[in-house]
């Protein structure tokens, strides 16, 4: 199973290496406009199924937050460490 940790480790790679057919590669290159509202239209998403879907779609939506969220701090240089020291 994919965790956060699996994912990052994934995505950091793909910038890196830069893959054909990478979302996160094409979403990187966007700029963090972009990457910020993806996050926004993500979180609207998570409220909207929180409120309005099933269990499934909502954790379906926060992975998809989470995602993005992860492409924001890959695009800004920050490491897990630099986001759990605020946990
Ligand atoms: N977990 C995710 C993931 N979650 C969300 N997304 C992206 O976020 C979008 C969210 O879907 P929506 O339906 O809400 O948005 P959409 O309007 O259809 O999408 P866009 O037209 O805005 O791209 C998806 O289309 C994906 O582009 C993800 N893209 C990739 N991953 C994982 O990231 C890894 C690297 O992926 P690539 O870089 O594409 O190889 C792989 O393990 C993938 O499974």
């Amino acid at each position: 199973m994919t965790t956060f940790e699996n994912l990052f480790a994934e995505l950091s790679e793909k910038a890196q290496t830069r893959p054909e057919g990478s979302g996160t590669v094409a979403e990187l290159d966007k700029g963090v406009h972009a990457i910020g509202k993806k996050i926004i239209e993500e979180a609207g998403e998570v409220w909207m199924a929180a409120e309005y879907e099933s269990l499934d779609d909502c954790a379906l939506e926060i992975s998809q937050l989470l995602y993005h969220a992860q492409v924001m701090m890959i695009a800004k240089g920050l490491t897990l460490d630099d986001v759990y020291r605020h946990l």
